[in-house]
């Protein structure tokens, strides 16, 4: 073998291939392994006259490559425990005894953060150098330009960001890469990704489900998406929820979306960012709300035998239809600013938590491209930052204060027309809920404080005394 390779890739499944065909395409010569070796043979025959050196064993692959090597992994990731094994630590562990000082494994997948924390100290106590980096942007974005957020040294992260510049996908001119900061800070910033992706998601099947109810067809659905699209609303989950609103089946002629179960599927990652909200306490109702929507619908059979026995009210929608799709965007259009608040509210508590020194403009600038929740309003959350990088809260900022103070008219009626009509809004109603519980100088916790010392003798503090001043009452017995 002559020149050795710039960069190597193990896993072509689908990420793999394209982000190998990606790095390779912006003049890199790529070494490339897969367990089932068969798909390496069939990947470098697909692709003649590339720049590929397919491997049939990792010997051969490490053989293969420049050093420092730098060896992306984008395999299988099921751990969810920093005790859990899977396919990403049995690569890492075939690869140990044939690297040498210095070379770099990067985990290009989904892994949960505090198994790349426990990898990068793994690695590094081996002398070797570790990279956790979330990519999205699907199989469109492997190929084209990612969004990658990877976590780990900047030292490392220097040797990689020509490679990363390059293959990420550009916005102004700007790379959707940026470091991301150190140990799981990467993959920690991906699993929110994917919280506030359930969430945009969710959202957007709600607006499409109370259209639905109001009687609107499949076509005019893909028109109204394909409008917004046009607008504030203008991303890349819009833009294929037309799409797919319009695709036709072509057996039976019927738009493919109304014959789809409707059973969401999950990987984890919305589950974990659930978990980490929770373990710091930081309140993510809209994301919650789409995690849980996905597991209802999950239980389909549940569902189809209550809905013979539970009762509701009969959809009785008279909106005019122009007047509808105003007030649902103003309501989506608000959730989703909601949904990001506090996606953003958790990235900056847990940042802060772990001296991570993550900066939320810059995360925001790298996902305006390349990933799955690309949209055009992260320029104002970018701006928003950039402005103010200690903003409490997103919803706090001049223009999404305006936007929320424009919007809640149509967001209240939307939440209430579709309560009304017992059409579920899980999202567009959290999302509201956070919104005026956080807007309020006082809230009913008082009387919760008053269950609690009279059950518990747990104490509270009084308006009219010094913060941290704790009373008990005797309150009267009522057991009899
Ligand atoms: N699909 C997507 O849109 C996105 C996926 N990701 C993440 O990227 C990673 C790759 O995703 P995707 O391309 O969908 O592929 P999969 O998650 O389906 O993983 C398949 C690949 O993993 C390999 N593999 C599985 N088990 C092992 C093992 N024990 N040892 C070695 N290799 C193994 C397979 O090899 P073999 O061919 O031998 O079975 C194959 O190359 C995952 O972590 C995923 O979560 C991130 C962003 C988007
Ligand atoms: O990471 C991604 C995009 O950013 C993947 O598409 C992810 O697998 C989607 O998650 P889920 O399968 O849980 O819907």
């Amino acid at each position: 073998m002559s020149k050795k390779s710039d960069f190597g890739l193990i896993g072509l499944a689908v990420m793999g291939q394209n982000l190998v065909l990606n790095v390779e395409s912006r003049g890199f010569q790529v070494s490339v392994f897969n367990r089932t070796t068969s798909v390496v043979d069939e990947f470098v025959a697909k692709h003649p006259g590339k720049a590929l050196v397919g491997c049939h064993t990792l010997e051969e692959f490490v053989q293969s490559l420049a050093t420092p090597r730098k060896i992306h992994i984008m395999v299988k990731s099921t751990a969810v425990k920093d005790t859990d094994r899977d396919a990403v630590d049995a690569v890492i562990e075939q690869l140990i005894p044939l690297l040498d000082k210095n070379d770099i494994v990067i985990d290009g997948g989904n892994s949960f953060y505090q198994t790349t924390e426990r990898r990068d100290a793994y690695l590094t106590e081996k002398g070797l150098r570790f990279i956790g980096a979330g990519v999205s942007g699907g199989e469109e974005g492997a190929r084209k330009g990612p969004s990658i957020m990877p976590g780990g040294p900047a030292s490392t992260w220097e040797v990689m960001k020509p490679i990363f510049e390059s293959i990420a996908a550009k916005v102004d001119g700007e790379p959707c890469v940026i470091h991301i900061g150190p140990g799981g800070a990467g993959h920690y910033v991906k699993m929110i990704h994917n919280g506030i992706e359930y969430g945009d998601m969710q959202l957007i099947c709600e607006a499409y489900n109370i259209f639905k109810n109001a009687g609107f067809t499949t076509d005019e659905m893909a028109a109204i998406f394909n409008e917004w699209n046009e607008g504030d609303l203008l991303s890349y989950l819009i833009q294929i929820s037309g799409k797919a609103l319009e695709q036709k089946d072509p057996e039976t002629g019927k738009p493919i979306v109304e014959l789809i179960v409707d059973k969401a599927g999950q990987k984890g990652t919305g589950q974990w960012t659930l978990l980490n909200a929770a373990e710091n306490a930081v309140v993510i109702s809209t994301i919650n709300a789409a995690v849980e929507a996905r597991i209802l619908s999950s239980q389909k059979k549940q569902r189809v035998a209550a809905s013979t026995q539970l009762t509701g009210p009969a959809v009785n929608i008279t909106t005019d239809k122009k007047e509808l799709v105003k007030k649902v965007h103003d309501a989506l259009y608000a959730s989703k600013i909601i949904s990001y608040a506090q996606g953003l509210d958790l990235i900056k508590t847990m940042g802060e938590k772990k001296n991570w020194g993550l900066d939320l403009g810059r995360i925001a600038a790298i996902w305006r491209g390349g990933c799955i929740i690309r949209a055009k309003f992260l320029n104002r959350i970018t701006d928003a930052y950039r402005t103010n990088s200690n903003l409490a809260n997103l919803m706090l900022d001049p223009f999404f204060k305006d936007v929320l103070s424009k919007t809640q008219q149509n967001w209240r009626e939307v939440v209430a027309l579709a309560t009304l009509n017992g059409i579920p809004v899980p999202a567009f109603s959290a999302s509201l809920g956070y919104y005026d519980s956080y807007r309020a100088a006082r809230l009913p916790a008082n009387l919760l404080q008053a269950q609690r010392d009279f059950f518990g003798a747990h104490t509270y503090e009084r308006t009219d005394k010094p913060e941290g001043q704790m009373f008990h009452t005797e309150w009267p017995e009522v057991i009899g």
